[in-house]
């Protein structure tokens, strides 16, 4: 039978299946993070339990953690105990742990294909929706809830049930001046974000073929904000290559081993996929959301829609009530509208290839003077170090921008950087839902280069033709 690459992986790691399709499947790497921990580590120890296979384990705290003068601690109560306890438990189970001036540390879904933890035709799991990042490597990989947390550390395996086959297939040549984040942000602006809802997505075609693993991670992240739990995309050349010298990767003979398993990894010719989806990728311009979701977005050279043109009443009430909480007026250009902050970092966009090209942009320029703070935020601290190498920093700090530690930061304001009330942020990160970045803070999500451009303009701006 003709198999998806979801219908691979699935087959390769499920243990048992019931007559209902109710499967339990094996894990291979289980990351971890100080949020939805706790009450897992803690379930275990009423339980008198251990973890089942510790080394398939590991853990970083990234949303608590301050992105300045972490000699300092943790100023913050709360986060000074979310992350105190992760510690804690790591070190009474023995679990890996990369702390917070560790070198290594960073947003979990940066960290785990940079150390080669997660590899290509493993099952991923973390108690985070954003797992679905891990699929750009060939990865079975979703968010599971803390319950789970607890079920995958005692027993290494969780109860699952198969999800639709879904093919996005984006082919021809993306545009100078798009990213993976205009494809992402373009394709859920087709879809909706309950487009892959019950669906695995495979992304596939020669625009994804051409992006580099850092892209096809941006693009998989974000598949939780189309509905689907895991997104992913085949192993080639540039997967396998991704993975030399990783500290978690495999070395010598089992290298080759892994090697020739991986490329059995895509989806067979003429498999069946339930529902597909067909992007044309030189239509794609840059993309901006203008409203709390994701779905509510437009490129860069559209307007503000205006709810009187729209017929179905609950579409036209929410995009009411999006506009009012936005501080948004119908028909606005998208370049007239003025930001206060600039955030460039998250698992969606913080990699070393989301620096450069923000950096390309800021090179010899200035944040404008009505953009109140822009930061930049590495997602690792491997990453930050890399652009440092490469005199990123500088760039950026001569610019105006601050150069931060890495962590989650501003993406979801665990920690102390949020918008103020009102604000209005250029942002990098997957949400924009109300709140998301600080109480009454507006968010417009965008690729690190419109965000960059936007810094500077002190505006929305058309990277294509930004000087
Ligand atoms: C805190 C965590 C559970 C949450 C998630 O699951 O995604 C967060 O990372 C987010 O991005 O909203
Ligand atoms: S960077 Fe944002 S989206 Fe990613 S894990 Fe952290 S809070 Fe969630």
């Amino acid at each position: 039978m003709k198999k998806t690459l979801y219908d691979k992986l699935w087959d390769a790691h499920v243990v048992h299946e019931e007559s209902d399709g109710t499967a339990i499947l094996y894990i291979d790497r289980h990351l971890l993070h100080e949020v939805t921990s706790p009450q897992a580590f803690e379930g275990l120890d009423l339980a008198g339990r251990k973890l089942w296979r510790l080394n398939a384990n590991l853990a970083v705290a990234d949303h608590n953690v301050p992105t300045i003068d972490r000699a300092q601690g943790i100023t913050d109560p709360i986060s000074k105990l979310q992350v105190d306890t992760l510690d804690a438990n790591c070190e009474k189970h023995q679990v890996i742990e990369f702390r917070m001036n560790d070198l290594r540390q960073g947003i979990v879904h940066v960290i785990g294909p940079e150390q080669g933890a997660t590899l290509p035709g493993m099952t991923v799991v973390c108690g985070d929706s954003h797992t679905s990042t891990h699929g750009a490597v060939g990865a079975l990989a979703f968010g599971i809830g803390t319950s789970e947390v607890e079920h995958v550390m005692a027993t290494q395996t969780l109860q699952a049930k198969k999800n639709k086959n879904m093919l996005v297939r984006v082919e021809g040549a993306l545009p100078a001046g798009c990213t993976a984040k205009d494809i992402i942000l373009h394709i859920i602006g087709v879809i909706g974000t309950a487009g892959g809802t019950g669906h695995a997505i495979e992304f596939a075609g020669s625009a994804i073929r051409d992006l580099s693993i850092e892209g096809r991670m941006t693009l998989c992240n974000m598949s939780i904000e189309a509905g689907a739990r895991s997104g992913m995309v085949a192993v080639d050349q540039k997967t396998i290559d991704y993975f030399v010298g990783r500290p978690f990767a495999p070395s010598g003979a089992l290298w080759d081993q892994a090697v020739s398993y991986w490329k059995t990894l895509h989806s067979d010719e003429g498999a069946h996929f339930d529902r597909v989806v067909e992007i044309d990728a030189r239509q794609i311009v840059p993309q901006v959301t203008w409203g709390t979701s994701p779905e509510m977005v437009l490129p860069v050279t559209g307007r503000v829609p205006d709810p009187e043109r729209e017929k179905d009443e609950i579409r036209r009430s929410g995009m009411e009530r999006a506009l009012e909480y936005m501080g948004l007026k119908p028909n606005t250009a998208i370049q007239d509208i003025k930001i206060d902050r600039v955030f460039i970092g998250s698992c969606t966009n913080s990699r070393i290839e989301d620096l450069r090209a923000a950096a390309a942009v800021a090179r010899g320029k200035r944040v404008a003077s009505n953009v109140r703070q822009a930061m930049v935020v590495a997602g690792s601290g491997l990453v930050k170090a890399q652009a440092e190498r490469e005199g990123l920093d500088k760039i950026f700090i001569e610019a105006g921008f601050e150069w931060r530690e890495p962590g989650c930061s501003m993406c979801l304001a665990m920690n102390a950087d949020r918008l103020e009330p009102g604000e209005r942020c250029a942002s990098t990160s997957n949400r924009n839902f109300e709140g998301r970045q600080g109480q009454g803070g507006r968010t417009h999500l965008v690729s690190p280069a419109m965000a960059a451009a936007a810094a500077i303009a002190g505006h929305f701006v058309d990277v294509r033709n930004f000087r």
